[in-house]
């Protein structure tokens, strides 16, 4: 089951997204705080209230090392879910990234963790911890349904959610996208014949 996680980190997002025909991938405005992260784990699945990040610190303490958290934070983009704090424990514990449609603030002391978070932006409001939440449970995030265990694959070009029932079947689709892809490269791109001839045979269909 890992090996498959071990394969997708060789696999582009792109190719992912192709074999599921990018019906799970997370809205775009869900970006990398840095263009070089990149995470492919499984996910422990948060729900808040919007503005409330006292179920993303019980997730933190849950969550195994090695895992991806996946906070529904309702899309809420006045505050933050996490700073540079609640950031720097989950590192600590060993998380290996954080997704959440919703915003972070103290963007340069999480930059500086050099710790992959995906998000929709920054804001200086701090989250309430009144406590209204789930952890574990299937969740919405970035318009698509992730379940616990689902595995997320994400870098600068977005973040896509392999739901855990398909997962062998998506990765092999994909390699077998990023085998075709390379071959088109290598054939077409080899000089401005192949080019030309490639183009033409599109475009007389
Ligand atoms: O404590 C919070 O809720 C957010 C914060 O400022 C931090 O993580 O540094």
């Amino acid at each position: 089951m890992n090996d498959i996680i071990e394969k997708l980190r060789e696999t582009p997002t792109t190719c992912v997204s192709d074999a599921m025909q990018g019906l799970n991938n997370l809205h775009p405005d869900i970006k990398p705080l840095k263009e070089e992260y990149k995470i492919v784990g499984r996910a422990f699945t948060v729900k808040t209230a919007a503005g409330d990040n006292f179920y993303v610190l019980k997730a933190i303490r849950e969550a195994k090392p090695g895992d991806i958290l996946v906070i529904d934070a309702k899309g809420d983009t006045y505050r933050a879910i996490a700073g540079d704090f609640v950031v720097g424990m989950a590192q600590t514990l060993g998380i290996q990234g954080i997704v959440v449609d919703g915003v972070i603030r103290d963007v340069m002391g999480i930059k500086n963790l050099n710790f992959p978070v995906f998000c929709k932006g920054t804001t200086v409001a701090a989250s309430n911890k009144v406590g209204i939440g789930e952890t574990n449970v299937p969740i919405s995030c970035g318009g698509v349904t992730v379940h616990p265990n689902d595995i997320i694959i994400g870098d600068v070009d977005g973040v896509v959610v392999i739901p855990q029932t398909i997962e062998q079947d998506v990765l092999n689709k994909a390699v077998k996208k990023m085998k075709k892809d390379q071959e088109r490269e290598e054939s077409v791109l080899k000089s401005r014949e192949s080019v030309i001839q490639y183009l033409d045979n599109i475009l007389s269909k």
